[in-house]
């Protein structure tokens, strides 16, 4: 390079070059004003009583929480089915491209996000049962794999306890940010229960065999700070500071593609839970969905309500 190319013309002659910054990402200039929620007044929420479910318009974003704080957020059938509906909701939202699982915490109770399954209606015929299923069923590890295929991001943001089904729920979101005082683990094998599913093969894949095999034969906790150095979570911050740092994680998903988002979520899954039926059928429907966006797709349904034979040739790309 010629010498006077090399010299920096926004800073002057004489200036030090210029140099790689981690902060060219924008990432700390994204306001942190905590998101503004309004109640969701559909049908189905109106009716939700062991979850909250609220919306921002302006931050494109859903909120989902759990609200049974006497008892930590234990979950029953109930409470699973009304995070599926609230979960369902979210998807078909089009105003909505980022969704927010969390609790509602009061000073009254100890912190938690998630305690695990209620173990006050876990029932002896293989399932937990609160008088609202029709047999008793592990009914939060169908919302595990609706968590996995939705094609929106969904973060977890933790302040407290996050313990056995919990935890899991926590590793089943994409993202997890956390307040410092919070505290992860599992307790199945304290409980007369494990989880042989994704709450041992994603942690595996998010904090490694041996940390995991602790986590899973010692019950042993983390806290917030173990947790963020070993993997399982993405950030920990001052509890002060969190509802500001969530608005911040979601303004900054909301700048991005959410098509390239969706299509990243699905190549990962894809990746983690083994290709095949599962992973490839995701990303082959969101390439789908792409490809009937084309006029060479078009072609083909075009040519047969007109009742000629399609010509691709016109329209393909490649
Ligand atoms: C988290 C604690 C250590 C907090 O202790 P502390 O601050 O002292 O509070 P407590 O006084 O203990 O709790 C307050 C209040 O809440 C009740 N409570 C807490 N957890 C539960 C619970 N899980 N079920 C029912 N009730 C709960 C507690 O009894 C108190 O009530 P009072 O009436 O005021 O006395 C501590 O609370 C604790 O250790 N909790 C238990 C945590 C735990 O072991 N959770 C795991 C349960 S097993 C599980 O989650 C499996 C779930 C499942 O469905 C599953 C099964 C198979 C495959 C997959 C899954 C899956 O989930 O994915």
């Amino acid at each position: 390079m010629s010498a006077g190319r090399s010299s920096n013309r926004k800073t002057g002659e004489g200036a030090p070059p210029p140099q790689p910054s981690k902060h060219r990402d924008g990432f700390e200039l994204i306001s942190r004003i905590p998101i503004e929620w309004t109640k969701y007044q559909s049908k189905e929420s109106q009716s939700f009583v062991d979850i909250t479910y609220d919306i921002s318009i302006q931050d494109r974003c859903s909120r989902i929480a759990f609200n049974r704080p006497n008892v930590l957020h234990a979950f029953r059938p109930q409470t699973i089915r009304e995070i599926q509906q609230a979960l369902q909701l979210s998807i078909d939202n089009t105003d909505v491209s980022v969704i927010i699982l969390t609790s509602n915490n009061i000073p009254k109770y100890t912190p938690a996000f998630c305690a695990g399954g209620d173990q006050t209606v876990r029932n002896n015929n293989g399932g937990y049962q609160d008088g609202t299923e029709v047999y008793p069923k592990l009914r939060v590890l169908e919302l595990q794999v609706e968590m996995r295929r939705c094609p929106k991001p969904i973060m977890c943001v933790v302040d407290g306890y996050a313990i056995g089904g919990g935890h899991i729920l926590h590793m089943m979101c994409d993202l997890t940010i956390a307040s410092n005082r919070s505290i992860f683990g599992q307790t199945g094998p304290r409980m007369g229960s494990f989880d042989a599913g994704y709450g041992s093969t994603r942690m595996t894949r998010l904090i490694g065999q041996k940390r995991s095999r602790e986590l899973w034969f010692l019950c042993r906790y983390m806290d917030s700070k173990e947790a963020y150095d070993t993997g399982l979570i993405n950030a920990s911050y001052p509890l002060p500071d969190l509802d500001g740092r969530t608005a911040q994680w979601v303004r900054r998903i909301n700048m991005n593609s959410s098509t390239a988002i969706t299509c990243v979520k699905m190549a990962l899954n894809a990746d983690e839970d083994g290709g095949g039926a599962f992973g490839i059928q995701q990303l082959g429907g969101q390439l789908t969905k792409m490809f009937y966006q084309t006029k060479e797709s078009q072609e083909g349904r075009d040519a047969f309500l007109q009742k000629r034979p399609p010509n691709f040739i016109l329209h393909s790309k490649l």
